[in-house]
């Protein structure tokens, strides 16, 4: 098998990454194609060690929070037609959890989350960089309605670590990375003509190996 295509997926918290990834899948899904997809917050360090309230205060938007040099090797894996173990994380419990999912590499390999542009370990292995870029109100908005539905937040938790880390670091590392990006997208994880376009790209690639 030729080598994988990997696809780094990045933006703010909310900005429609997963989504976007979501989408691009089914694309490839309907052709038949294998893709297997990685997100970075399944590599956020496990806390088992700490108790929960300092699991509660601790910045989730820091680089430094991620486990990148396991997310590096599973990458480097995957490149070499190997299968890894993914691991698992609970936003719940700001931890990993015991169970472990056996991936097995593909053609196309997705990887997607908030600081894949900005870690300079991970860069090297991309071979196509997007950055989805979406106006940081509406990533607000979003983010609330996610956090409270489904990550067991309430308003002013979410208020608070907005404004105490997520907003912050979105300046510090997110924004600047969007120039290491070889395509930005508007609009979110329903930007159907830059799905058409990344489609194009990776087939054409695949086409070339
Ligand atoms: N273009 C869009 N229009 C409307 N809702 C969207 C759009 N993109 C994403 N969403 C919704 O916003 C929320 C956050 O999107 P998500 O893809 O999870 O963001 P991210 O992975 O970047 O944090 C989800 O509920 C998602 O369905
Ligand atoms: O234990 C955790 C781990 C992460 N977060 C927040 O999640 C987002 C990243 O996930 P997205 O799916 O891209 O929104 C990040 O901004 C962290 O603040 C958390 O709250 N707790």
């Amino acid at each position: 098998m030729a080598s994988p295509l990997i696809i780094a997926i990045a933006g703010a918290s909310g900005s429609g990454k997963s989504l976007f990834t979501e989408n691009l899948l089914n694309e490839f899904a309907q052709q038949g194609r294998p893709v297997q997809i990685l997100r970075e917050d399944h590599y956020y360090r496990a806390q088992d060690h700490l108790p929960m309230q300092e699991r509660e205060k601790n910045n989730y938007d820091h680089p430094k929070a991620f486990e990148h040099e396991l997310l590096v090797k599973h990458l480097l894996d995957l490149k070499d037609g190997k299968s890894i173990e993914y691991p698992t994380y609970c936003y719940k419990t700001h931890t990993r959890l015991p169970n472990r999912e056996i991936l097995d590499s593909a053609p196309v390999i997705i990887v997607e989350g908030i600081m894949l542009l900005a870690s300079p370990d991970l860069e090297p292995l991309y071979d196509v960089k997007i950055f989805v870029d979406t106006p940081l109100d509406i990533c607000l908005l979003r983010r609330i309605k996610r956090d409270i539905a489904e990550r067991g937040r309430t308003l002013d938790s979410v208020a608070n670590q907005y404004e105490s880390t997520v907003k912050p670091m979105y300046h510090q590392f997110i924004a600047p990375s969007r120039f290491t990006a070889d395509v930005i997208v508007t609009q979110g994880g329903e930007n159907y003509i830059a799905l058409d376009v990344i489609k194009s790209h990776i087939q054409q690639a695949l086409l070339n190996e």
